[in-house]
């Protein structure tokens, strides 16, 4: 009897914080579209003196990295700051959506993990476009059809993704944040379907070569079949009978399969970085990245003079890539990524020194580092 007084009282309690957040949450909504509302007069200020102005930016990713930053450092709860974090993406994207739903292009099709990378982004009130390719994601955000865009760069076990390296050489548009998410991956089956009847796995090839052992050790007599993604392999699994997929949970729920096996990925801190792209640059938020590509003379030593004003300055790389230049036999441009912001007086001067020994530089963007 005591037990359930007690429970009634904790469920009171539950009811009067529920109706605070409530308030709290609509009290913070207002404010966001405060904020939309001086955006908007400040836009149509700085036209009206001539100042070329195209766009409002609503969305501001370095105010988000802040925000979610700060939420994750005070967390003192039984939660964990990284929760407590998700949440308020959630909320801030609604918040967003109120000042302008954003319109996000990813590669598709629905259910690949490059959709909950976009999503793990954005929050859940974006609007997720999906793409055939990486190029019709550069081609919506650059056509301004899209805000931003969402595209895989690498991957920790099968390495880059040069095809998105690649279609940065020729385009104008600015990296404005990054995506990390744990691929996890599970043999998938359309609803009681026994696993003697699977008689094809298919996956995209990567997803495959991440799975390589545990397929040739549980499943080595089953043809596997690469195909354009994992969400299309799942798509496969629900309308073919005898296929079965590695995918991921989206897809897993996308197509309402079953899972077979759980987490047959071969390293288990398999991850995929994402980088999101839009055509503005992002103004520093403290912990930032920035990405450029550089190419330098063909004559000995030339990598270590492009590598050594990174040295000197203190800076952290945090990647390196190296991709034939397309223009030039046996040139190669290098993708560099490192801590800080093209902003920052050490990264300025950094790029000047790069400048002077390079046949081409171009910065690709300064960013926030992923919170989440
Ligand atoms: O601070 C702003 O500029 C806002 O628009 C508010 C807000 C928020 O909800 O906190 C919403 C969207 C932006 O991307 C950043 C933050």
């Amino acid at each position: 009897m005591a037990d359930s007084r007690d429970l009634n009282q904790v469920r009171a309690d539950i009811d009067a914080i529920d109706r605070d957040i409530q308030a709290l949450i609509t009290r913070r909504a207002e404010c966001a579209q405060r904020v939309a509302q001086i955006k908007l007069a400040e836009m149509l200020a700085a036209r009206s003196r001539g100042e070329p102005v195209t766009e409002v930016n609503y969305y501001r990713p370095e105010r988000e990295a802040q925000v979610l930053q700060r939420i994750i450092e005070r967390d003192r709860g039984p939660l964990g700051g990284t929760t407590v974090a998700h949440i308020f993406r959630e909320i801030m994207s609604a918040c967003l959506a109120l000042e302008r739903p954003l319109q996000v292009a990813y590669l598709g099709p629905e259910g690949t993990f490059t959709q909950a990378a976009a999503l793990k982004h954005f929050g859940h009130a974006a609007i997720c476009v999906p793409q055939h390719t990486i190029d019709a994601v550069f081609a919506e955000v650059q056509s301004g059809d899209c805000n931003y865009g969402v595209v895989p760069v690498e991957n920790s076990t099968e390495g880059m993704v040069s095809h998105t390296l690649d279609s940065f050489m020729d385009s104008p548009l600015k990296i404005s944040g990054e995506v990390e998410m744990r691929i996890g991956h599970h043999l998938l089956v359309a609803a009681a379907t026994p696993s003697e009847s699977v008689t094809r796995i298919c996956a995209h090839q990567q997803a495959l070569a991440q799975c390589r052992n545990w397929l040739d050790l549980h499943w080595p007599l089953v043809p596997r079949e690469a195909v354009s993604s994992n969400g299309e392999a799942a798509r496969l699994a629900a309308t073919t009978p005898g296929v079965a997929a590695v995918a991921g949970d989206m897809a897993a729920e996308l197509y309402q399969l079953e899972i077979l096996a759980e987490h047959i990925e071969d390293y288990p801190d398999n991850t995929t970085r994402f980088l999101v792209i839009g055509r503005e640059e992002v103004p520093p938020s403290g912990r930032d990245k920035t990405s450029l590509i550089v190419s330098s003379r063909n004559k000995p030593g030339a990598l270590f003079s492009l590598l050594d004003p990174f040295r000197r300055a203190g800076v952290s790389l945090t990647r390196i890539d190296t991709r034939p230049s397309r223009t030039e036999k046996w040139a190669y441009v290098f993708f560099i990524e490192f801590e800080g912001h093209l902003q920052d007086d050490n990264v300025r001067g950094i790029v000047a020194e790069l400048e002077e020994q390079s046949i081409l530089l171009k910065p690709l963007g300064s960013y926030p580092q992923a919170v989440l």
